[in-house]
């Protein structure tokens, strides 16, 4: 497989056929995760406010470890790095738990929270 060095302007058409087409299949997959996390979200928005009105801790180290382990067998089955896997779940995990503990603080105080749960911060 060649490809021209002056940019997608001078692309073979094979190529460009190859690579819209494999561009394609990312941009199903991108939308797929970006709808699988949102219902994640939504289920996890529903985890915390069950807490907060049980006055349950926003974070739960032994479920989060095996989580952990789960999804790095699931990982390694999948022939996907499994250091990569626990480090996705870490970072959702952890807005996770910011959301959990911005609805604690909200039901405490007898205020609402904001709907949009996520913030690129
Ligand atoms: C959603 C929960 O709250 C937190 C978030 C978790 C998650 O995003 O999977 C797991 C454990 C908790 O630290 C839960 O306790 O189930």
């Amino acid at each position: 497989m060649t490809t021209s060095p002056t940019g997608d302007g001078g692309i073979d058409p094979a190529v460009r056929e190859e690579l819209d087409r494999l561009r394609n299949s990312i941009d199903n997959i991108d939308a797929a995760v970006v709808h699988m996390l949102a219902e994640r979200f939504k289920a996890t928005q529903q985890v915390g406010h069950l807490k907060a009105a049980h006055q349950l801790p926003p974070a739960d180290p032994d479920r989060e470890a095996r989580q952990i382990a789960r999804l790095r067998t699931l990982a390694e089955n999948a022939k996907l790095d499994p250091a990569f896997a626990e480090k996705f779940l870490n970072f959702i995990v952890a807005e996770v738990i910011r959301h959990h503990e911005r609805i604690a603080d909200a039901t405490a105080n007898g205020t609402t929270t904001n709907t949009t749960v996520t913030t690129a911060d």
